[in-house]
C-alpha cells in the first residue's frame, strides 16, 4: 500500500565526459558526454524512501532539461502518492497538458524529457514502497490497473482501452512459465560497445574479440559518415563474428531517404539484420520508403530512440515504416507511455528491441522489456535489448548480464538510483571531475 505526500523534488545536472574516449560517438553525435537530469523525490512517509528518476542527454542542454523539471515540480510537490497511483492517467495528463507548458511540447522535446525524469522517479518510489522490482510490480498488476496508467488520447484509432485490456488479459495466460524463463535465462541482449564511430580499427577488433569470448552473438556497428570507412569496419566486424552471428547497423539519422537506400545497398553484402535510424526520426513516410526498398535484401528498419511519443509510434506502425520498434525508457513519457507503445507493437505484431546505453538506459529499460515478454508480447522471436558497457558502476543496482542476457533485477524499484559519490563527483559544473577538466581546459 503506497503512502506519503511528496514533500520535495530536487534535480541535478550530472555529466560523464565520455566524449574524451569517443565512447558513444556516432555519425551525428561525435562528442557525446553521457549525462542525465537526475531527479530525487521525497515524501513525509515514515519509511523515508526516496524516488529516483532520470532522463538521458548528451551533455549540453542538460541544464535546460533541469529547468523544465523545475517548471513541472509545482504539479508534483504536495501530491499524495496514493492519489497519483490511483489516478495515474490523470496525473500523466496533468504533467503533459499544463495549459502553458504544453506549448513548448506537446509531449515532445525538453518538456517531455523532463516529464520522463519526473515520472521515472514516481515509478521508482511506487515500486520501492511495494518492495518489488518495477518489472514485477507491472507483471503482478491487473490488466485494469495497467490500463489505468495509460493516456489513450490520440491513439484510440488503433488501440482502444478495451483492446488494451484484451491484450493484457491474454497476456496473463502462462505468464508464470515466462517469468520462470526470464529468471532462469534472462532477456536476450546485443552489444553496441565494440564499434562506436570514433573507435580505431584496433579498438574495434580488441573489443569485438573480448565480446565474443564473453558470449556475445549480436553486434551493432555505427555507420553513416564515410562509405569506405563503413565498408572497411563492417568487413572487419563481420569477418570476426562470422556469419552465424547477427550484425546490425546504426546511422543515427545521417542520411536523406534515397541516400540511405543506396548507402545501405552498398553494405548489404555484410548481411545486416537492420539499419537503425537511417533518416530523420520525424520522417515516417521516409522510413516506409526505405523499408520497402530494403525488404528484398532482407534488411529491416529499426527506429525509436528519438521518437517523440506514442502518436509518432502509432504512425510508424500504421505506415509499416519500421520492422523493429526501439522504445526508450527516458525519451517517452516514462512507463505510462511506454506501456501504450508496447501494446500497439503487440497489436501490429512488430518486435520491440529497446534502445539502451547512455546513462542508466540499460538499468531502466530492462524492466520494461522483461514485462513486455512476460505480460504482452509473450515472444522472444526477433527480439533483443541493446546493452552498452558504460557507466554501470555509478548505479546502486547496476544491470546483471549473464550469457549476453539481462538477468531480471531483484532489488525493489526501477534501478534508477545512482551512488551519491558519483552524483557529487560528476555534477556539472561543480563536481570535482568537471572542475579538473575545466581547469585543464581539456577540450570538452
Ligand atoms: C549518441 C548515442 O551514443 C547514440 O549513438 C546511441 O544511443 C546509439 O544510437 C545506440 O543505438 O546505442
Ligand atoms: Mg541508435
Amino acid at each position: 500500500m503506497v503512502k506519503g505526500k511528496i514533500t520535495g523534488l530536487s534535480v541535478k545536472d550530472v555529466r560523464f565526459p565520455t566524449s574524451l574516449g569517443q565512447h558513444g560517438s556516432d555519425a551525428m553525435h561525435t562528442d557525446p558526454d553521457y549525462s542525465a537530469a537526475y531527479v530525487v523525490i521525497e515524501t513525509d512517509a515514515e519509511d523515508a524512501i526516496k524516488g529516483y528518476g532520470l532522463t538521458f542527454t548528451l551533455g549540453k542542454g542538460t541544464e535546460i532539461v533541469v529547468c523544465a523539471v523545475k517548471a513541472l515540480s509545482h504539479l508534483v510537490v504536495g501530491r499524495n502518492l496514493e492519489d497519483i497511483v490511483a489516478n495515474f492517467r490523470d496525473f500523466y495528463r496533468q504533467l503533459t497538458s499544463d495549459g502553458q507548458l504544453r506549448w513548448i511540447g506537446p509531449e515532445k522535446g525538453v518538456v517531455h524529457l523532463a516529464t520522463a525524469a519526473v515520472l521515472n522517479a514516481v515509478w521508482d518510489l511506487w515500486a520501492k514502497q511495494e518492495q518489488k522490482p518495477l518489472w514485477k510490480l507491472l507483471v503482478y498488476m491487473t490488466p485494469e490497473q495497467l490500463v489505468s496508467c495509460i493516456d489513450f488520447r490520440y491513439i484510440t484509432d488503433v488501440l482502444t482501452e478495451a483492446q488494451a485490456l484484451e491484450i493484457l488479459q491474454n497476456g496473463k495466460q502462462r505468464q508464470e512459465a515466462r517469468e520462470e524463463h526470464m529468471v532462469k535465462h534472462g532477456y536476450p541482449a546485443y552489444t553496441t560497445s565494440c564499434a562506436w564511430l570514433g573507435y580505431s580499427d584496433n579498438q574495434l577488433q580488441k573489443l569485438c574479440a573480448d565480446a565474443l569470448k564473453e558470449g556475445w552473438t549480436r553486434f551493432k556497428v555505427k555507420v553513416g559518415a564515410d562509405l569506405q570507412d563503413d565498408i572497411r569496419r563492417c568487413k572487419l566486424i563481420r569477418d570476426m563474428i562470422g556469419h552465424d552471428n547477427e550484425l546490425m547497423l546504426d546511422a543515427n539519422q545521417r542520411w536523406d531517404v534515397n541516400e540511405a537506400i543506396s548507402w545501405v545497398k552498398e553494405l548489404a553484402v555484410f548481411k545486416p539484420l537492420w539499419i537503425e535510424e537511417p533518416t530523420s526520426p520525424d520522417d515516417i513516410l521516409g522510413h516506409g520508403t526505405i523499408s520497402k526498398a530494403l525488404a528484398p535484401l532482407g534488411i529491416g528498419v529499426a527506429t525509436g530512440e528519438q521518437c517523440h511519443n506514442r502518436v509518432m509510434f502509432k504512425q510508424f506502425l500504421q505506415a509499416r515504416a519500421l520492422q523493429y520498434l526501439q522504445i526508450d525508457s527516458c525519451r517517452l513519457g516514462s512507463v505510462n507511455e511506454n506501456l501504450s507503445v508496447l501494446l500497439m507493437a503487440k497489436k501490429f505484431n512488430i518486435p520491440v528491441c529497446p534502445h539502451a546505453g547512455g546513462v542508466g538506459l540499460c538499468e531502466l529499460v530492462q524492466h520494461l522489456i522483461i514485462f513486455d515478454y512476460i505480460s504482452v508480447s509473450g515472444s522472444l522471436e526477433k527480439r533483443m535489448c541493446e546493452y552498452v558497457d558504460h557507466l554501470h558502476e555509478h548505479f546502486k543496482h547496476p544491470v546483471t548480464i549473464r550469457n549476453a542476457a539481462y538477468m531480471p533485477p531483484k532489488d525493489p524499484g526501477y534501478s534508477t538510483e545512482m551512488k551519491e559519490e558519483s552524483v557529487l563527483l560528476y555534477q556539472f559544473p561543480s563536481g570535482d571531475i568537471w572542475q579538473q577538466i575545466i581547469s585543464e581546459n581539456t577540450e570538452i
